[in-house]
């Protein structure tokens, strides 16, 4: 038998009768062997092309094979069901922690790469800090003391609370009980001007006079406020660009065709694809297309025209990817809708605040940059018992504004020419430089503002560290019972670091971030190690203020698994949006919403008890849980056990759950702090475990 080498090192010797095989030869054996025999075989032309076929049939058969296991491998991926997991909760729950942790465990490439983008947050929550801090010092003494609730009294009040106040008070999660004197008045003064002992009342206006206040600013002080000035600028130029992202349409999962013709008149297909659901490139299309000179016109909600000079003509058709919602769903979202927007079993004592402002339309960066700061002089968040200030950050709800955001890192890392960023940027692929923010390109004057912002936070550092320290801030900060570094978002006690020249954002710094999440925004994480490898999960995390959870309904739909957030340190605050209502009052009424949703009757239901480290630090500092929750009753003293409490409130979330599920359903609860990665990293494995074994469960896989 003849042995066949690689027919290419059959040197062909003569066209037309002989071919020799040259080395290695050819021999009659069953196998090559060394040293080779002397006996050469000689192929006829015959031999030749007869062996030719056979490598043919071979080699075709070979790459059916690979053909098929191609196909195999595709179909089977395709087959496997997608996992989408829905955050849900009250906003400042962690429902974007969670998602970063996520991400930091099950795609780390991907999160490291984009830790460049929360520079810019980071930044933010800092000058925002300090920029409040000026602005109290600056505040006018009538709008701070309107802007005061006065029902809500600090955080570490002299224990004051009457044992009968809190007996008239029968709801079982319930505010904290008025001050008989307070009612909406200040408490009487004594005759030296301070308050009067034993009860609490709002703190003194500021300024003016009260003997409180220092009658000026020690010269160091205004000093401070001279050189801080230019970080409003800054804030007002960071806060536009990220602000004026434009956003991308929020639709529940669904998937699109993209249909381009030639000419309209033959109506010759040209490309049709499916675009899938990937909400940033169905978001950018227009925009892409446009830019190439169309016109377009949206003719219904589903499809998207457009025309060109070229007659190039586009559709955009979006196509349900789940079933149109049945007559029991619609009726369903539209409850819940209801229920969302007002959440508690009672009505509200008075009408929901309205939406937030709308974001602007996008302008011209160069526009942007001129203009002036758009935040309210002083952001008080009202209806905390400490007061809160404002340090988050806002942008459209969708991902496009970190391409924004890793522009700006790189551009302040590298200086302000366009080209060196654009060098940087190919280089290290840590952003993919289009160059332009808005579709629009950005000037080398707005790389330059970039780099600009960047030079004055770093030049303003040591100021910043002295303004933290001074004892005049830290006295009014403590008189007004603002605790700022409680509070999402705090960087002050980092400036030196995250201002240094070489800082890149570490992993606690990008959790600690506080960016509040507008509309809903979706996530496909694609995991990178482990028997789910290549896997996509995705992940709907929302905003969650009470105007923006009539938005959640559509994401009922085909979600294999809600997590919960449930703020355990939030039983003393109220809501941003509706001081009238108690923080764990809402998360509690929220859930039973939840739970009792008949869409979500098969859904895996997980629940984080988060902020855990927080309402320990609280209870800690001896601020007292049955003064809110009336029904706890608790022989600890002086200090509440924080165990007792979150097991208090685990029986409670855990007999809601029971109460309204529309059928047995088992709840997975967990007590986090998600900013502990490490922690958190071991509930991850659990939640991914579970949430495969009861996908495939429910996929009938298994
Ligand atoms: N100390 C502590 N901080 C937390 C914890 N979870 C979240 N945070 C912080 O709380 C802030 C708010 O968290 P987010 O994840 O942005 O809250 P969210 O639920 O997404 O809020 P919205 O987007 O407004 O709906 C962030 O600054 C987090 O760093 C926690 O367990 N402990
Ligand atoms: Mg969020």
């Amino acid at each position: 038998m003849l042995t066949h080498f690689p027919h290419s090192r059959v040197g062909s010797i003569s066209k037309k009768s002989l071919v020799v095989g040259t080395s290695p030869y050819r021999t009659n054996h069953d196998a090559p062997h060394w040293p080779p025999s002397s006996t050469l075989h000689i192929e006829t032309q015959e031999d030749v092309e007869v062996r030719q076929q056979k490598e043919k049939a071979a080699r075709l058969l070979s790459e059916s094979i690979d053909r098929a296991i191609a196909a195999e491998r595709a179909k089977r991926k395709k087959a496997q069901p997608v996992v989408r997991i829905l955050l849900l909760g009250q906003a400042e729950s962690g429902k974007s922690t969670t998602l970063k942790n996520f991400q930091l465990h099950f795609t780390p490439r991907a999160f490291h790469a984009d830790a460049e983008a929360w520079r810019i947050v980071i930044y933010m929550n800092l000058i925002r800090s300090v920029n409040s801090i000026l602005e109290l010092l600056d505040a006018d003494p009538d709008k701070i003391s309107k802007n005061r609730t006065p029902s809500y009294t600090s955080l570490f009040p002299p224990v004051r609370q009457e044992r009968t106040d809190r007996q008239e008070v029968t709801t079982p999660l319930s505010p904290p009980p008025r001050p008989s004197q307070t009612n909406g008045q200040r408490r009487p003064r004594t005759a030296d001007g301070s308050f009067a002992r034993g009860g609490l009342a709002s703190p003194p206006p500021f300024g003016h006079s009260s003997p409180h206040l220092p009658p000026a600013h020690s010269h160091e002080l205004r000093r401070l406020k001279l050189s801080l000035l230019p970080l409003k600028n800054v804030e007002a130029t960071l806060n536009q660009f990220l602000e004026t992202v434009p956003a991308a349409p929020i639709r529940p999962p669904e998937s699109y065709s993209l249909e381009i013709s030639i000419s309209p008149k033959k109506q010759s297909s040209l490309f049709q694809t499916d675009v899938g659901a990937d909400e940033a490139l169905v978001a950018d299309l227009p925009q892409l297309l446009k830019s190439a000179g169309s016109s377009q016109s949206i003719s219904s909600d589903s499809t998207l025209s457009l025309k060109s000079s070229k007659s190039l003509k586009c559709r955009l058709t979006r196509r349900h990817s789940v079933a149109p919602p049945s007559r029991t769903s619609t009726e369903e979202r539209s409850s819940f809708e209801k229920s969302a927007r007002s959440p508690t079993t009672e009505p509200p004592s008075k009408p929901l605040a309205p939406p937030p402002d709308p974001l602007p339309s996008p302008t011209r960066i160069t526009d942007i940059l001129s203009s002036s700061l758009r935040r309210p002089p002083l952001v008080f968040k009202q209806g905390h018992d400490q007061v809160h200030l404002e340090l988050a950050v806002r942008v459209r709800g969708n991902s496009t504004w970190k391409r924004v955001a890793r522009t700006f890192g790189v551009s302040a890392l590298v200086g302000g020419k366009r080209d060196v960023v654009r060098q940087v940027a190919d280089q290290s692929s840590i952003i993919s430089f289009d160059g332009s923010v808005a579709g629009q390109e950005l000037t080398d004057r707005d790389f330059r503002e970039f780099s600009a912002a960047r030079q004055v936070i770093e030049a303003c550092a040591d100021d910043m560290k002295k303004l933290w320290a001074n004892g005049e801030v830290r006295d009014l900060l403590r008189r007004h019972g603002i605790h700022l570094e409680e509070q999402p978002g705090f960087f002050l006690d980092d400036i030196e670091r995250i201002t240094a020249p070489n800082y890149v954002p570490a992993t606690n710094d990008i959790l600690r971030a506080r960016l509040s999440t507008i509309g809903v925004v979706e996530h496909r994480l694609k995991m990178e190690s482990g028997a789910e490898s290549g896997q996509e999960w995705v992940f709907y995390d929302v905003g969650g203020t009470r105007p923006q959870r009539a938005a959640w309904a559509p994401f009922f739909d085909n979600v294999t698994a809600i997590i919960f957030l449930a703020p355990l340190s939030a039983f003393n605050e109220k809501l941003a949006e509706d001081p009238t209502i108690n923080r764990l009052e809402d998360t509690y009424q929220l859930w039973k919403t939840i739970c009792s949703n008949k869409l979500l009757a098969s859904v895996q239901f997980i629940l984080f008890m988060n902020k855990y480290d927080i309402l320990v630090s609280k209870l800690r500092s001896g601020v007292r849980f049955e003064r809110y929750v009336t029904r706890f009753k608790s022989d600890d003293k002086p200090l509440d056990s924080p165990e007792k409490v979150a097991k208090y409130m685990l029986a409670m979330f855990h007999t809601a759950h029971k109460k309204t599920s529309p059928k047995p359903r088992k709840l997975h609860a967990y007590l986090t702090s998600v900013i502990d990665t490490k922690e958190t990293l071991k509930v991850l494995y659990h939640i991914r475990e579970q949430v495969i074994v009861g996908h495939l469960h429910e996929s009938k896989l298994v």
